[in-house]
């Protein structure tokens, strides 16, 4: 279908503003229930994700990891002779990107049957979007059942004085960057501060990284910890507890200068602030529907934003700030859009814990895993998070060399892993793994945790001999040695 122009007014059962990843997957689903959809997207289909933050980063992290894996395997280590070829890398990730070229994304959301407006969306009152596009002009659209808001969500730099005058790289020069500075200092210790830092270390910069606090501080200690040396050992600075007063580059082709309050200065050809994120919802209209603009958007367990009458106004992904990751928002995205799909036929909806129409896992099941080296990856609640919703748990913390399986993919593999125990059901309620290759280990963590599986039927799934896998069966079965022990079992 081409993009339809001219019209003064169309009417779609659904509108969707944004085409991430998240917008795509919602249109999916509603057009699988067989409504009319309106996809509008100001940049490029595909969103961040695709073009400046999960796959840009992960196409440039994998040849820096493959790398430190090659190193922790004898044999192997010695194949290793030289540094990493950056314009390689560079076309790789241009490859993964497309060039920022979004012709196919944008052919994907045709090809569902949808129609995509391009141009910059805001909500006119309710179930009524205007979008203006590039030239000026306007199209209106107005919805029968829903308006899905997934506009993603921006960096936020802090207001200290030199900010705009240093220039700083924010996610964006963070990936799409072909020149890899002699000096980079990184600035935030969240996700994208470890894993640019691992990135550009990789790739020859000398990274330095200001964290104010822990790194990672959402996930277990012992994940900032682990991380910490790692990013130590492959040579990155890591300066705990610092935080940047100001900045100055007087001369604009020449370096940056960070002043910070330990009282010392650090000089870099570029900084790049990882220091979190805003919704993108500050010129979308929200005040037409009562809302206020520039705020994260509140929903229900279908995604419906509270505090809007009619049930008609939806917020998926980053947006809604339940859990800024893609696979949580395509998730919320195939829930919400099933949901629309029932409400739009006026069928009851399945949206008790765990139903169709429920994102029930944003509560109790986000995995996420940081491609650091060692990488980190964790599933549901941390043991902080467990005991102050009042649950009685158990935690059982093992170093992965326990596992031959480990030792064999990693000589000397060093990597922690920790399970946080329901001890009234006997489920696990949350799982942490740090160490090579962990992120492919998660999955099977996170069936264990929505699954709510009994630890007495865990025991029952085999892993593999000798894979890392294995570790499961030293968890498990040092949780059933201390079980009847008197152990921390804290409410
Ligand atoms: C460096 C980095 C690495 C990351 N790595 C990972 C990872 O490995 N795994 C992971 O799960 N998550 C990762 N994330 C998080 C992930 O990028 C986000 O959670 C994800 O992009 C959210 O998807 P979304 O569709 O909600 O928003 P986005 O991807 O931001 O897409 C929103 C779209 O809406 C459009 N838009 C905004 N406003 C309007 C408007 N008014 N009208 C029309 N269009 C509009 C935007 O142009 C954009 O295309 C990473 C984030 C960063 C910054
Ligand atoms: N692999 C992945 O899944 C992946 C990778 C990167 C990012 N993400 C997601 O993207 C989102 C954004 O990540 P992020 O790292 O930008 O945000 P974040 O909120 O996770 O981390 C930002 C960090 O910056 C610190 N900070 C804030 N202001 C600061 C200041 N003025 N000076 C120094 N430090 C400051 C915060 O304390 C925090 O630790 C996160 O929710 C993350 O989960 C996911």
């Amino acid at each position: 279908m081409s993009e339809p122009h001219g019209t003064k007014e169309a009417a779609y059962d659904v509108i969707v503003l944004g085409a991430g990843p998240v917008g795509q997957n919602v249109a999916d689903r509603a057009r699988a229930a067989g409504l009319s959809v309106a996809v509008v997207e100001r940049e490029l289909v595909g969103g961040e994700c695709s073009y400046w933050a999960c796959v840009p980063s992960k196409a440039l992290l994998r040849p820096v990891i493959a790398v430190a894996d090659a190193r922790r395997v004898d044999g192997a280590r010695q194949a290793v002779t030289g540094p990493l070829d950056t314009e390689g890398v560079f076309a790789r990730r241009d490859r993964y990107v497309t060039d920022w070229d979004d012709t196919g994304q944008a052919q994907g959301v045709k090809s569902i049957g949808a129609d995509l407006f391009r141009g910059h969306g805001r909500l006119d009152g309710p179930r009524r979007v205007t979008v203006t596009r590039d030239d000026g002009s306007r199209q209106v659209l107005t919805a029968r059942h829903a308006v899905a808001v997934a506009t993603g969500s921006r960096p936020v730099l802090p207001d200290i004085p030199g900010i705009d005058e240093a220039r700083p790289w924010t996610n964006r020069h963070g990936t799409d960057s072909s020149t890899v500075p002699a000096r980079l200092a990184v600035v935030g210790g969240g996700g994208v501060g470890v894993e640019m830092a691992t990135l550009w270390q990789g790739l020859g910069s000398r990274v330095t990284l200001l964290a104010r606090r822990r790194l990672l501080p959402r996930m277990e200690p012992f994940v900032g910890d682990l991380v910490a040396q790692g990013l130590t050992g492959a040579g990155v600075d890591v300066r705990i507890g610092v935080q940047v007063r100001a900045l100055r580059r007087p001369d604009p082709t020449g370096p940056v200068t960070l002043t910070l309050d330990d009282g010392g200065e650090l000089e870099a050809e570029e900084v790049l602030f990882a220091t979190g994120r805003t919704p993108a919802t500050d010129d979308i209209g929200l005040d037409s529907v009562g809302l206020t603009p520039g705020s994260w958007l509140d929903v229900d367990t279908t995604c419906l934003v509270h505090g809007v009458d009619g049930d008609w106004l939806y917020a998926l992904g980053d947006v809604n700030h339940r859990a800024l990751l893609t696979h949580q928002g395509k998730y919320q995205a195939r829930t919400a859009g099933d949901a629309i799909g029932a409400r739009a036929a006026g069928r009851p909806l399945d949206d008790a814990a765990w139903g169709d129409h429920a994102t029930t896992a944003d509560q109790h099941a986000v995995p996420q895993v940081f491609f650091t080296d060692p990488e980190a990856g964790s599933v549901g609640l941390t043991a902080d998070q467990a005991a102050a919703a009042g649950h009685r748990i158990r935690t059982v913390d093992l170093d992965f060399n326990a596992a031959q399986g480990a030792n064999l993919y990693a000589d000397g593999y060093r990597g922690h892993g920790r399970l946080v125990v329901d001890l009234d059901r006997e489920v696990l309620l949350g799982v942490t793994f740090v160490g090579p290759g962990v992120s492919e280990l998660l999955h099977s963590a996170t069936v264990a945790v929505a699954g709510e599986v009994p630890l007495k039927r865990l025991r029952h799934a085999i892993a593999c001999f000798p894979t890392v896998s294995e570790i499961w069966l030293f968890l498990l079965a040092a949780y059933q040695r201390d079980r009847d022990t008197p152990q921390t079992a804290s409410a």
